[in-house]
């Protein structure tokens, strides 16, 4: 199946093991798809090649066991060879989230194919003026952010200098009007940050502690989900 013609990336999950504060993989992913989230990337700096095909085992069954394999993307950030190696096993794994330096969007698209999903992140350093003129024919959405410093990923957003820069609304407006391709926004994103986020115009959020670090995972994902369709408020 082609999962490109059905990616949402409007609530939008990454997760790996060392942010579920010692609950499984699984039971996040589960809590997120019964909350609504669209998308799931699968991210890990500790986890080894053998331990994120094994994730992408149980989490590919656990979309498959929520009846959305053909409505969630599943994906994983940086490991080609973990895709591939799934794939081979015959894991159902979508594709792939790269960033600036990783395997090279072409080369992704080469290998997995014109059905997959790759995303990108995009630049931090003159961000409007990059999404503007970037060759988006290899890719299927761009990732960006951080809107506020995030201890989940401490380089995202740092310049040389030690500083980080965050994302105005005003920004993402800008963003969302010059992209080709869909924008979903991440760093620091907590529910609070959903409406002013919406009325940007970009197509969606992506978090990792608001769900997988919330002590109730699924209330968190179906707060994030409901303000996102303009259904809630939040405190
Ligand atoms: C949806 C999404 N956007 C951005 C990122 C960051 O990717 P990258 O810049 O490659 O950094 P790492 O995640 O690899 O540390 C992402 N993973 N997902
Ligand atoms: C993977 C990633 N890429 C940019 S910020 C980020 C981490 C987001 O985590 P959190 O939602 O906990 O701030
Ligand atoms: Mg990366």
């Amino acid at each position: 199946m082609n999962m490109r013609s059905v990616l949402d990336i409007s609530a939008y999950l990454v997760v790996g093991p060392e942010n579920t504060k010692g609950r499984s993989v699984r039971d996040i992913v589960k809590a997120a798809l019964d909350g609504g989230f669209t998308c799931v990337q699968l991210r890990s700096k500790v986890a080894s090649a053998r331990g994120m095909i094994s994730l992408c085992k149980e989490t590919a069954q656990v979309i498959a066991e929520s009846g959305k394999s053909d409505s969630v993307v599943l994906l994983v950030d940086d490991r080609l060879d973990v895709v591939l190696a799934a794939r081979e096993a015959g894991i159902k794994v979508d594709g792939i989230h790269v960033g600036q330096s990783d395997i090279p969007v072409e080369v992704c698209r080469k290998y997995l194919g014109k059905d997959s999903v790759v995303g990108l992140s995009a630049r931090t350093e003159e961000l409007l003026d990059y999404v503007a003129h970037y060759d988006t024919r290899y890719i299927d959405y761009f990732g960006a952010g951080p809107l506020h410093e995030t201890p989940s990923k401490k380089d995202c957003g740092r310049l040389p200098d030690g500083t980080v820069v965050t994302r105005s609304l005003e920004e993402l407006k800008t963003l969302h009007e010059i992209s080709p391709v869909p924008v979903v926004v991440g760093g620091g994103v907590k529910a609070r940050d959903l409406k002013a986020l919406k009325a940007t115009g970009v197509d969606g959020f992506f978090v990792i502690s608001a769900v997988a670090g919330a002590t109730d995972p699924l209330a968190a994902a179906r707060e994030m989900t409901g303000l996102w369709k303009g259904r809630k408020s939040a405190d």
